[in-house]
């Protein structure tokens, strides 16, 4: 249902690093073309025939932008500035509710007339193009080579002037009426933010993401929106870190629940499947009072000037539960909810975090408010699902579901609260048809090999296991999941890791990784995360990176939830912040201007490796990683190199010898005050526990019951206490001498010689680590070039 030229060019289909940018369209000029693949038809777009063509697998891009420029023809932009100066003004002149009274008289009044104009555009347009007209459809229906299904029927949305349309799509016109929201504004704060219109992002959701400075969409956005927002299909979407997922799912959830407010339904976003004899079980009422539009509902705190608490808790009973999204940590769960706070300012929509580690009362208190989205933690979700919470029993007919970190959600093992969600959610038929479910993850089609003791028991010709393929990958989940038709959009590379990232290594003996992680901290200050593979090894580095002085935060599942929230707060602050995490870090979160990431240890999964990885170079910014490897490591380092599909071993990361010594001074230092620290504390505590137990039995021990007695001092006890206390202010004050000086002086530059290099890399101390680094691979790559044209003329 293109012309015959895009017909016969290509469409672009979506899969690995498939999905192309649209060419510029060639003609305007439309008519029925049919076209190979899955057709989805329209049920509640805006954008008529237009629906058919962005819901196409393989739809082109482009003809979707030549009849956004009719559109802006039909609404011409506002100027959002003008406008909300309007609405001020306006608000201060009549109450609400006689405004809103007012405005819907008016669209009604609105859709009536066009209605009628319609129709006596189609009886003359009946009469006269009848003939010519069935012949197009006759020697359509004559191509057998073409179901009925994979039509779909695409022209531009008319204009006052033009012919009218199917009689099936003009009588559904009650859905002009959300025609308003999807007006394209091009600015916001004086910024063009032109570049999102055509998606179906509706105008509050646009005006907060302009204010946000997001002038247009990101790869993964552009190219699931208008499959989300306009074909409500579900979508599985695998891109890189950084690239913007959150919104790809939180823009069409915010969009669909404005539409669904608007057309006054509670729940099913899409229309269920027809049953022979059987009524949906929700349709939109075309003569239906609307409801106000949301940005105009004081949903929060200004209704309850005029209402009574009661009335209030009351009403709010009966909101409905739009939306749920299901992360795999509680400080995600938190930082997903921030992003739609923020993506949903102009809309009234209410969103909420549930996880655990927080007072369960507390989050029960929450939930009365009713709000709209719920952003949770399955562990937490499940208890107070399981206790009956009543804005919980909704999730039964939520209209949205959003899975993020998916793979790592449906891991064998984890979140077994995740599959007691996903029969609720299930269980009735007809709901899951209706909700749209968004799946995304950077790993989702990561495969991995098949593990060693598999690969064994492989023999003859006729192989026992095979490695699954990413399609069987994605057939699993969208079964394990309930997902219906979903579009799949997967812009992931095949290196996996975000383009503007840097990787490397460092090769040391385990002991040693200490003194290269102080090295790397004081050469390169900057905001770095650094990922361990245990608490234990987190607690240790914690210790020792606080006596020398790096105000490390620790962050990992056994601190209390306030403290995991502070320590990142924390962090975020300070642009030379120092992050020491378990994987509790590695997923999702987002904090601004992390410039490096260390894995101290090999990460255990290469899916960690890339999400850990991910936490730097977000949204287009460079960032580095540097992975800490010990002999015993190497065998991890390749499995997770082969999974990576990497062909290439990563570049070292530079280091230099010349300032190795002072670090190993101080660290050494460190260490042994860290030892002596914990002697005197275990004196201390064995001291206080012989005390307590000799107070309770009526004793009285030489030493512990009293210090000031006259023969305290040949207490061995407070003897060895003694002692190690002046151990300890000793060993702190050599420490603290060293670190009053700087390793590496100000202004300094030097040559450190490159492993594999033959010649020496310049630094200077102005250097980044990103740029070291860089520096270092130009240097391996000529020394390489080199060797092989000295092994030539050889
Ligand atoms: N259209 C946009 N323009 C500019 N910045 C954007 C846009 N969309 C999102 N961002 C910003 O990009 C950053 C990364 O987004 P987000 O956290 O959604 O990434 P992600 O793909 O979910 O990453 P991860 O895989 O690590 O979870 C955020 O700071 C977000 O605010």
């Amino acid at each position: 249902m293109v012309q015959n030229k895009q017909k016969s060019a290509k469409l672009p289909r979506a899969g690995k690093n498939t999905v192309k940018e649209p060419a510029a369209p060639k003609e305007e000029n439309w008519q029925k073309v049919k076209i190979k693949g899955h057709v989805i038809s329209d049920d509640f777009g805006n954008y008529e025939g237009l629906i058919g063509l962005e819901v196409l697998k393989d739809y082109d891009a482009a003809l979707v932008k030549s009849s956004q420029k009719r559109v802006r023809s039909k609404y011409p932009a506002r100027n959002s500035e003008s406008d909300s100066e309007d609405e001020v003004g306006a608000t201060a002149k009549s109450s609400k509710k006689a405004r809103l009274a007012e405005r819907h008289a008016q669209k009604m009044q609105k859709l009536r007339e066009k209605r009628e104009k319609r129709k006596e555009q189609r009886k003359q347009k009946k009469t006269k193009g009848k003939a010519e007209e069935k012949d197009a459809e006759d020697s359509d229906d004559s191509n057998d080579e073409y179901a009925a299904d994979r039509f779909a029927l695409l022209r531009p949305p008319p204009s006052d002037d033009e012919a009218a349309e199917e009689p099936d799509q003009a009588e559904s016109s009650d859905e002009e009426d959300e025609a308003p929201d999807l007006v394209p504004i091009s600015t916001v704060n004086g910024e063009d933010v032109s570049a999102w219109n055509g998606l179906g992002v509706p105008s509050p959701i646009l005006r907060a993401l302009g204010e946000q400075g997001f002038k247009g969409p990101t790869q993964i956005q552009a190219l699931t929106l208008p499959a989300a927002i306009h074909g409500k299909k579900d979508i599985l979407g695998a891109a890189e870190t950084g690239s913007g997922k959150t919104l790809a799912f939180g823009i069409p959830m915010l969009a669909g629940i404005m539409e669904l407010k608007q057309r006054n339904v509670s729940s099913g976003i899409r229309k269920a499947p027809k049953v022979k004899g059987q009524q949906p079980a929700e349709v939109a009422d075309d003569e239906h009072e609307l409801t106000p539009p949301p940005e105009e509902l004081d949903h929060v705190s200004g209704a309850s000037d005029e209402e009574s608490d009661m009335e209030e808790n009351a009403q709010r009973k009966q909101l409905p539960l739009y939306g749920l999204v299901l992360t795999p940590t509680r400080e995600l769960a938190v930082q997903v909810k921030n992003h739609l706070v923020t993506a949903a300012k102009y809309t009234g929509i209410r969103v909420a975090a549930i996880f655990g580690g927080l007072a369960v009362a507390k989050q029960e208190r929450v939930l009365r408010q009713c709000p709209e989205i719920v952003v949770a933690t399955p562990g937490r979700l499940w208890e107070l699902y399981s206790q009956g919470n009543h804005h919980l029993k909704k999730i039964e007919d939520v209209s949205f579901l959003v899975i993020d970190e998916t793979d790592r959600m449906v891991e064998k093992g984890h979140f077994e609260e995740l599959r007691s969600l996903l029969k609720v959610l299930n269980a009735d038929e007809q709901k899951k048809q209706q909700r749209q479910n968004f799946v995304y993850s950077a790993t989702l089609t990561l495969v991995h090999d098949l593990p060693d003791h598999m690969q064994k028991r492989n023999t003859g010709k006729r192989p026992k296991f095979v490695k699954q393929t990413v399609d069987q990958k994605i057939e699993s989940l969208i079964e394990e999941l309930g997902i219906s038709q979903p579009k799949i959009v997967d812009i992931t590379s095949t290196q996996q890791t975000a383009q503007t990232l840097t990787e490397s290594r460092l090769l040391c003996p385990l002991e040693q990784k200490d003194f290269h992680l102080y090295y790397f901290i004081q050469r390169h200050p900057g905001r770095t995360i650094v990922f361990c593979n245990s608490i234990d090894c987190v607690k240790r580095l914690a210790t020792l990176f606080g006596l020398l002085d790096c105000n490390p935060l620790p962050l990992h599942a056994n601190m209390i939830q306030k403290q995991r929230l502070k320590n990142l707060e924390r962090f975020r602050d300070s642009p030379t912040g120092l992050l020491i995490a378990t994987d509790v870090a590695a997923r999702g979160l987002d904090i601004p201007n992390v410039e490096h990431v260390i894995h101290y240890q090999v990460p255990r999964t290469s899916e960690n490796y890339v999400h850990r990885s991910g936490r730097t170079a977000r949204a287009n910014k460079h960032g580095i990683t540097v992975m800490f490897m010990e002999p015993g490591e190497v065998k991890s380092y390749v499995k997770l190199y082969k999974t990576l599909e990497r062909t290439e071993d990563l570049p070292l990361f530079p280091i230099s010898e010349r300032f190795m010594g002072a670090v190993r001074e101080r660290v050494n230092l460190a260490r042994d005050l860290d030892k002596e620290e914990l002697k005197l504390k275990r004196v201390q505590s064995e001291r206080g526990w012989m005390k307590k137990h000799a107070e309770e039995m009526d004793m009285i021990i030489d030493g512990y019951n009293d210090e000031s007695g006259s023969d305290q001092d040949e207490d061995p006890f407070v003897i060895e206490r003694r002692r190690n206390r002046l151990h300890v202010e000793t060993v702190r004050a050599q420490l603290n001498a060293l670190l009053a000086q700087p390793i590496f002086p100000r202004g300094f530059s030097f040559k450190y010689p490159n492993s594999e290099a033959a010649n020496q890399v310049s630094t200077s101390h102005t250097q980044s680590a990103v740029e070291t680094m860089k520096a270092a691979i130009e240097d391996q790559k000529q020394a390489k070039k080199d060797r092989n044209k000295r092994k030539r003329n050889a």
